[in-house]
């Protein structure tokens, strides 16, 4: 096992980083979930700590990796990555124990945990912050939300199961974690079980090794609710298989609600019983698309809203409009800024944010010259580059001037007079001119603000 060295200079980092983010944590989440963790070791800019055990490592993964990662960094002063590692003696563990943050009154605030039902220790607890209220329905999402809601208003009466499938980072735990705390909203004693199917096959290992499976069927089986994460994990494994599979039948049998997370359609997952596959398309399947640009502004603008973060729009656009599609990725930006502003005691900026985020952003984007944002621009409005490089006042023209100019200047590290030059020698006033006269119209108009979005995604693709 690693040990802590205190005498290593880098121990005194993440005793800076503790404290940094005591500033920002609740103090109950603080205790419960920043203090346990300690200092194992340093290499290659990864910091790595370790942690009591797996589902601690997994909570830790989910809600808290982003802001540990920068406020190491802020302490530190430079990126660094993270890597937990789960303590050995603890790992040895047949079945990992809650710790002490999942033991809640059983009310359910947004700073508490939901704690598994009895009989459902196998289960993980509920994220509180995976609410349908937390949820942004838009585009690519409403079909696998509405299904959602109407799984949680009427659990196995109309879909049973609701498989949702989609990429990586959109909202598909959310969605699996808010029918669950909605129907616990309406009946607190409802046996609700939320687990990664990850999770449900290393149980499953552990009960074997105990021998004492029995008691691991009937844990699953005894629940009115089942809520399976990920389940593309299964795939290929085939004792796992044949367990959930017969778990699966148990609970239908039962008329008990079985919703289930993939990042594949059914008969997309290879090395899936032809059993399962089918009884996964027994009820109804809804798929996740990543977002427009419009739902992404608002996801960040509800995240900022819950986190208390100062999300000014132009900052919220700007990130919106970075390639990411996934969700998570665009969240980690906005914690991140708002760690750093609330650390530093600074208000987050479109230049804080393009200074914070480059490392990041930039590997996007080390392709992108201003020819390639010439030729583009001039192609989406049917138009040649030698018209963006003229002197030419027509109205229309202008503005396709002005974008290609805003555009250089957010997609590439050019300066003012770089980028003049290369539209036939124009003055640096008059860039910063036209960026400045698309900043401000791109604040009142989204159909400006969703144009750029086209050519920028055009530039990027
Ligand atoms: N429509 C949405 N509204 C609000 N938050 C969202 C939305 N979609 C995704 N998120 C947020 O994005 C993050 C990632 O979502 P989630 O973990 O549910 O993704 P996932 O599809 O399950 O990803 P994975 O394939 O990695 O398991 C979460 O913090 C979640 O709250």
């Amino acid at each position: 096992m690693l040990s802590a060295k205190l005498n290593d200079p880098m121990h005194s980092t993440w005793t800076q980083a503790v404290s940094n983010l005591e500033k920002v944590i609740p103090p109950q989440n603080f205790s419960n979930w920043i203090l346990p963790i300690q200092f194992a070791a340093f290499r290659d800019d990864t910091m790595l700590l370790s942690v009591p055990n797996q589902f601690f490592k997994e909570w830790l993964e989910d809600n808290y990796l982003e802001l540990i990662r920068s406020a190491l960094s802020v302490a530190a002063d430079k990126n660094l990555t993270v890597e937990f590692l789960v303590r050995e003696e603890e790992e040895l563990q047949p079945v990992p124990e809650l710790p002490a943050a999942a033991e809640s009154n059983g009310t359910d605030t947004a700073e508490t945990v939901r704690v598994p039902p009895a009989g459902g220790k196998n289960c993980s607890p509920l994220n509180p912050r995976y609410t349908f209220s937390q949820f942004v329905s838009g585009a690519g999402n409403q079909f696998a939300h509405a299904a959602a809601l109407a799984v949680a208003n009427n659990p196995a009466i109309t879909y049973n199961p609701l498989f949702i499938y989609g990429g990586v980072g959109l909202g598909k735990s959310h969605l699996l974690n808010a029918i669950g705390h909605h129907i616990l909203d309406k009946d607190p004693s409802a046996r609700v079980c939320y687990c990664s199917a990850e999770k449900f096959m290393h149980e499953m290992v552990n009960y074997i090794r105990l021998n004492k499976m029995d008691e691991f069927r009937a844990r699953y089986r005894s629940v009115d609710v089942l809520l399976i994460d990920d389940i593309q994990f299964i795939t290929g494994k085939e004792r796992t298989q044949v367990e959930f599979f017969h778990t699966f039948n148990a609970l239908y049998e039962n008329h008990k609600q079985i919703a289930i997370t993939s990042d594949k359609f059914p008969r997309e997952m290879p090395n899936l019983e032809e059993r399962l596959r089918s009884r996964f398309e027994w009820g109804l399947i809804a798929d996740i698309q990543p977002p427009d640009l419009e739902t992404k502004i608002a996801i960040l603008k509800k995240k900022a809203e819950l986190n208390a973060i100062r999300l000014p729009d132009d900052v919220a656009y700007f990130l919106a409009s970075s390639d990411t599609r996934n969700i998570r990725e665009l969240e980690g930006m906005l914690i991140r800024l708002g760690a750093y502003s609330s650390l530093q005691d600074i208000p987050i900026t479109l230049t804080m944010a393009k200074q914070n985020l480059k490392d990041i952003l930039v590997d996007k984007r080390k392709d992108i010259n201003i020819e390639l944002i010439q030729k583009t621009t001039a192609d989406y409005f049917g138009l040649k580059v030698a018209d963006l490089k003229s002197e030419k006042r027509l109205k229309a023209l202008v503005q396709a001037r002005q974008i290609a100019l805003w555009l250089c200047r957010d997609l590439t590290t050019a300066s003012y007079p770089d980028i003049g030059s290369k539209f036939g020698g124009k003055d640096h006033s008059t860039v910063i001119y036209s960026v400045n006269k698309i900043e401000r119209q791109m604040a009142e108009d989204s159909y400006l603000m969703s144009t750029i979005e086209e050519i920028k995604s055009a530039i990027l693709r």
